[in-house]
Formats: C-alpha cells, structure tokens, sequence
C-alpha cells in the first residue's frame, strides 16, 4: 500500500486532483465527507457540538447549521478550536478504519485539508500539495462556490499558508492553470505514485 496525503488551501483544486486520481484507480478517503458524517443527525459527534455551541447550530429538523456553524468558527479561533477537538478525533478514527478495509496493493489518498495544520505530514509515504496564489483561490471560491470575498478571506486566514504547505510538500500539483492541464499533471503524478508503489515492479513496500 502506498500512504498519500493530499492537501491545499481551501479552493486549490483539492477535490478535482481527489477525482481524477479516483478516476485512475486511487482509494480516495475525504476527510471534508468524513467530517460530515461523524456530525450526521443522531451520531454523538453532533451531541458533543451542541453540548459546545448550544442549541442555535441546529436547524429545525435536527441537522448541524453548518452555515451557522461556520460564522461562529471561522472569526474565533477558540471556538474553532473547540470544534475541531470534537470532529478531528473523530474523522481520524473513521479514516483509519477505511484504510484498514483497502486492498494491500492499493494507493490510497487521504485528502486532508488541514494535514499541515495538524502536524500530519509524517504520517505519509508521500505528501500531495495541490498548489493555487491566493487570488487565484478567491477568484474560484467567489466565481463557482458562491462564497462572498470576506468569507474566502476568512477561511484562508485561518488556514496554514502556501509557503507551509509547500515546505512539507514532496510532490506539488501547480492548479493555476486549466482542468486540461490539471489532466496532465495528474497523469504525470499517477505514474510517479504507481512507480513509488512498485506497481509493474518486484520490489515490495
Ligand atoms: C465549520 C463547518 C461546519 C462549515 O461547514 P461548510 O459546509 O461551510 O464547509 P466544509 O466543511 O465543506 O469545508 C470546506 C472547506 O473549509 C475549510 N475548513 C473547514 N474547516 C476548517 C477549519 N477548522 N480550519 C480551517 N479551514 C477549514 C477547508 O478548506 C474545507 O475543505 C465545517 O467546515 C466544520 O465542521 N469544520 C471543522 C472540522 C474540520 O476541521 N474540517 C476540515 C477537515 S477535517
Ligand atoms: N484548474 C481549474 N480551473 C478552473 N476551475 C477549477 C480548476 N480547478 C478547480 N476548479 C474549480 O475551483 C473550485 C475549487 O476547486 P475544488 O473544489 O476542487 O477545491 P478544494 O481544494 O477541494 O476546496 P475545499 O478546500 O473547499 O475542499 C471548484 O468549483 C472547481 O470546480
């Protein structure tokens, strides 16, 4: 099994490199679905938040508010803090079983953006940082996800910067230029990954 951990700045393309290596047989684990479900109606995840935050990031049919949810965090360290302490534990233990469950050949990509954040960067056989400037995250958060600038602002400010992320980074996915060109480097990235595997080859990780 080779052990890759994707990550990226909140807009970098994170979720289309995830898809085409999907596409091209990667076991992708997300940890932004992940963290969904461990706060799903009725799990102790989202007992735990409202036991936290109270009773106003729930919406009338017992779900989490997540846009309630996202204007207490993303302006108060502290809170998010606390948050994460909830859900971190929780999508690390989730994704730790879906690993389990992977064919032994597999690659297996966990797609996690707070992986520099977290001090997760060892954790990995290789580390995937899908790469965008910053006014090209804001243009493509504001353009094609409906954020308003100050949101976008607000999530990247919160988040570790692009030098970080880079400094960890032992392969870099450039995303500032078009999905065809993101096809390519995917290719590219793919065979490298397979290689790094010992795909096709005798020697065993
Ligand atoms: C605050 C919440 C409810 C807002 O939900 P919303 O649906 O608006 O956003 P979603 O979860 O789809 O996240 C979108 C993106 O926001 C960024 N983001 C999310 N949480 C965080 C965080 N704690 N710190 C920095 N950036 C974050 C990431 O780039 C993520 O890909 C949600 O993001 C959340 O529960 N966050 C805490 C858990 C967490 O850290 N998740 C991220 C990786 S596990
Ligand atoms: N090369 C590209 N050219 C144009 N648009 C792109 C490109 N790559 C991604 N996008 C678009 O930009 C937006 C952000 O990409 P994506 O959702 O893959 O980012 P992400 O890193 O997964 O974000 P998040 O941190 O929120 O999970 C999406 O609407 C996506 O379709």
């Amino acid at each position: 099994m080779l052990r890759v951990g994707l990550t990226g700045g909140i807009g970098s393309g994170k979720s289309a490199v995830s898809a085409r290596l999907a596409a091209r047989g990667a076991l992708v684990i997300d940890s932004d679905v992940l963290a969904r479900e461990v706060v799903a109606a009725g799990t102790d995840g989202l007992a735990e938040v409202v036991k936290a935050f109270g009773d106003d990031v729930l919406t009338p049919d017992g779900e989490l508010d997540r846009p309630a949810v996202g204007r207490i965090v993303f302006g108060d360290e502290a809170a998010r803090r606390k948050l994460e302490a909830i859900i971190h534990p929780r999508v690390r233990a989730r994704a730790t079983e879906l690993e389990a469950a992977a064919p032994a050949d597999a690659v297996v990509v966990h797609d996690i953006p707070l992986l520099v954040e977290t001090g997760q960067a060892d954790r990995f056989d290789v580390v995937l940082v899908v790469d965008v400037p910053v006014d090209v995250q804001l243009e493509r958060l504001t353009a094609q996800r409906g954020m308003t600038e100050a949101e976008a602002k607000q999530r990247i400010a919160s988040q570790a910067s692009r030098e970080d992320r880079l400094a960890v980074a032992g392969l870099v996915v450039d995303n500032s230029g078009s999905l065809a060109d993101l096809d390519r480097r995917v290719d590219e990235i793919w065979a490298t990954l397979q290689k790094r595997a010992g795909h096709g080859q005798d020697t065993k990780r």
